[in-house]
């Protein structure tokens, strides 16, 4: 029997990234499981084993490196190899233009485009320790294509790493490492609905007015599901996605057309 490859999700204790990494399961990984807040991803974790998936779960916290660095270790440690990373975990802050601080633009830098960084540096360096190619995937965002209303602190962290994405796919190309990243839409998580009530809020509307403002737009006239995301990310940790390098894929329902 064929050794299973070993993906790593971080931000994997809810919404797109516990979707991932079931998915990936599904597909034949062994799953390491990063999150900021061990018992969340200790509960994917053991969804994931009671399927009959091989899964830990890690505690780390992604604007951390040394952290990040321990955590590829630990998977690549206990599972025998190390294949794929998804750097998912992410923070999105609503910030009217006038409300921006130095504080919160600097912890969404630190996480979003710091700990996709940090998981970019760890996988490579692991995956030129063990002498084989990988595969390193980002989290964008529709929002990373076009401005979004009210998040400029959020948008900016999602277009840096589409920048990050195609500069690191040069680099790393001759280590047959491939670099791409996933632009989700409007999808159904704690994140967005915090977002949506954010600016519902601020308007003095109903949450489904401020989730309205962003899904207005989208062509199949349906919220995405996590799920839809993890179908995608399943092809970009695929062989099927083998020749290709420095991409950022939509996956948004139809919102933004490039
Ligand atoms: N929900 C949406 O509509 C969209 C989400 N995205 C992106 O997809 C990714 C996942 O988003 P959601 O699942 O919606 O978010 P979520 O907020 O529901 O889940 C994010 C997870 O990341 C973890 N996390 C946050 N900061 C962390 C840190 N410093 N270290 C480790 N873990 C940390 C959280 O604890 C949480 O479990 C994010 O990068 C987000 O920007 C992109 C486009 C749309
Ligand atoms: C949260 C997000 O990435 C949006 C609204 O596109």
């Amino acid at each position: 029997m064929m050794d299973k490859k070993v993906a790593l999700v971080t931000g994997a204790g809810q919404g797109i990234g516990a979707a991932i990494a079931k998915r990936l399961s599904k597909d034949g990984f062994s799953v390491a499981l990063v999150g900021r807040h061990l018992d969340k991803v200790e509960e994917i974790a053991k969804e994931i084993q009671s399927d009959n998936g091989d899964a830990i779960a890690i505690k780390a916290d992604v604007a951390n490196r040394d952290e990040v660095f321990a955590a590829v270790e630990k998977a690549a440690k206990h599972f025998g190899d190390f294949n794929v990373i998804v750097n998912n975990a992410g923070i999105a802050p609503t910030t009217p233009i006038q409300t921006v601080t130095p504080e919160v633009l600097e912890q969404a830098e630190k996480i979003n485009v710091g700990g996709t960084i940090w998981g970019i540096q760890a996988a490579a360096k692991k995956f030129k320790e063990l002498g084989h190619s990988g595969k390193i995937i980002n989290a964008s965002s529709q929002a990373g294509m076009t401005g979004n209303e009210n998040l400029t602190v959020y948008g900016s962290t999602k277009f840096a790493i589409r920048g990050i994405t195609e500069t690191t796919a040069k680099e790393l190309a001759d280590d047959g490492i491939t670099v791409n990243a996933y632009c989700p839409g409007i999808v159904v998580t704690p994140m967005m609905n915090d977002i949506a009530q954010n600016v519902a809020d601020e308007a003095g509307k109903p949450f489904e007015w401020g989730m309205e403002q962003f899904a207005k737009d989208i062509a199949l006239k349906r919220l995405s599901k996590p799920e839809d995301v993890a179908g995608c990310v399943s092809y970009l940790a695929g062989p099927d996605s083998d020749y290709m390098t420095g991409q950022s894929l939509l996956i948004d329902g139809g919102m933004v057309f490039n």
